[in-house]
């Protein structure tokens, strides 16, 4: 099977405590769970270039401040992923769902509460442990 290369934004507010995450619509792969906004990367485009036009064309935000957090690669039964996130730490404009998706700020510690998909759950161990330093 061919490995998708997905870049996505772990974007953080003005304090450091939040993140904004995006529901995935009931139809997508991986429906009704909690992702990190991003996408697929085009071929031959760079993981920063892929990272600031997802989340341009997906939340309206300009990405102005960003580095590369962790690489988790992925085996669902349908499709292998290698997701590229990225910590975003200063963006211009105001998030908005630009495909109709429910958008939320949620501190680091409610994230133990929320359905993400499988290939999620290494990064979301990693900042809910941050959030109790
Ligand atoms: N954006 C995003 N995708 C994730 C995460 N975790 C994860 O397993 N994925 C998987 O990575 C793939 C990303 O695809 P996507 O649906 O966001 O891609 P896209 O924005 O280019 O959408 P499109 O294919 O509908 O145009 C999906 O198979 C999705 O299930 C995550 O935290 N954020
Ligand atoms: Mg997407």
């Amino acid at each position: 099977m061919k490995t998708i290369d997905v870049v996505a934004g772990v974007i953080f507010n003005g304090s450091g405590d939040k993140v904004l995450l995006a529901l995935r619509k009931p139809e997508q792969h991986q429906g009704n769970r909690w992702e990190f906004p991003g996408g697929k990367l085009e071929a031959g485009e760079a993981l920063q270039d892929g990272l600031v036009r997802e989340l341009q064309e997906e939340i309206g935000i300009v990405v102005t401040q960003c580095q590369p957090r962790t690489i988790i690669e992925h085996s669902y039964p349908d499709k292998q992923v290698r997701l590229h996130f990225w910590d975003v730490t200063a963006f211009e404009g105001e998030p908005a769902g630009c495909e109709g998706q429910t958008l939320r700020w949620l501190a680091l510690a409610e994230l133990g509460a929320l359905e993400f998909p499988e290939a999620n759950q290494a990064i979301v161990n990693e900042l809910l442990a941050a959030a109790i330093k």
